[in-house]
């Protein structure tokens, strides 16, 4: 079998006090698309920053292509990160930029002469992308805030596409879009691993999403959780039979069912503030 492109080693992640991953290990092969799902503030943005070297890891080891990202210098740092693409939730834009100047900013970073000297070349690849992503030229002029949010999240797209990088890193790409816009989103990240057959990793709380376009579903849950001695991640498995899991914290979670989780938070808050205040009296 061949080297995993991402290989996470017994990773542990503390900050201070809190502990957020404790010993995860993770294999991804390369033209995976990976979905991490699970609830919120269980370790997933954590665990995307620390594949990149933005977080360095408290114990165990993570590499990209055989090399452990936080030990580089910065120039080879900078170089190995131009191999991957991010998709952030709030698409990330440079709100004092156009759509053009967003989608080129990558290049003029990392191959500042390439665009100087044949400028050309630039703009025919920022043409092309604008039109994979589904959005009219026009656009190019405007600035972020003149777009909706879907079409905000389809230039943080082409922008995460313009350095065309091997891994593309999804920050909950269909958060706050409605149904259609969402599949839309969907569609260009499939259309994005066929075409370029890059391995993604979608951190993500929309289960639609995550079985329409993963080929393998990861559930992480929080630690606070989890009983002593337990694997941090609850699923590990095909987009298929995540529905099928005898787990009940991973069945619930796919399903959107509360459980006694309402009943759990109201126990937590006895003897704190009084919810209904003054009005009820
Ligand atoms: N740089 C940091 N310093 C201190 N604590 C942090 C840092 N980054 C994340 N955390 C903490 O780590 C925990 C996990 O955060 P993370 O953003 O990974 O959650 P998540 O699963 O992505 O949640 P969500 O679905 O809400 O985005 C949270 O309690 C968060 O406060």
């Amino acid at each position: 079998m061949s080297e995993p492109l991402i290989n996470i080693d017994h990773l542990t992640v503390r900050f201070g006090r809190q502990m957020v991953l404790r010993d995860v290990s993770l294999e991804v092969p390369r033209g995976q698309t990976l979905a991490i799902i699970g609830e919120s503030g269980c370790g997933k943005t954590v665990l995307l920053k620390t594949i990149i070297g933005l977080i360095a890891p408290t114990a165990g080891r993570v590499t990209f292509d055989n090399q452990s990202l936080v030990e580089l210098d910065d120039r080879e740092l900078a170089r190995q990160r131009t191999r991957f693409g991010f998709v952030f939730q709030n698409a990330a834009l440079f709100d004092s930029m156009t759509v053009a100047d967003n989608i080129l900013f990558p290049l003029k970073q990392h191959r500042p002469k390439e665009v100087r000297a044949n400028g050309g070349s630039g703009r025919d690849v920022m043409h092309q992308l604008i039109g994979e992503v589904g959005l009219p030229v026009n656009v190019l002029h405007k600035y972020p805030a003149e777009l909706s949010g879907g079409m905000r999240k389809r230039v943080g797209l082409a922008r995460a596409l313009v350095m065309r990088p091997e891994v593309l890193l999804y920050d909950e790409p269909t958060t706050g879009l409605d149904p259609i816009m969402s599949d839309v989103i969907n569609e260009l990240m499939l259309r994005c691993s066929e075409a370029y057959n890059v391995t993604s990793i979608i951190v993500t709380h929309d289960m639609t999403s995550a079985r329409k376009v993963a080929d393998r579903i990861v559930m992480l849950y929080p630690l606070a959780r989890l009983d002593r001695g337990e694997s941090q991640i609850l699923y590990d498995g095909s987009s298929e039979e995540v529905d099928d899991s005898s787990d009940r914290r991973v069945s619930q979670f796919v399903r959107g069912e509360a459980g006694d989780r309402l009943e759990e938070l109201q126990a937590a808050t006895v003897g704190g503030d009084d919810f209904f205040g003054d009005e009820r009296s």
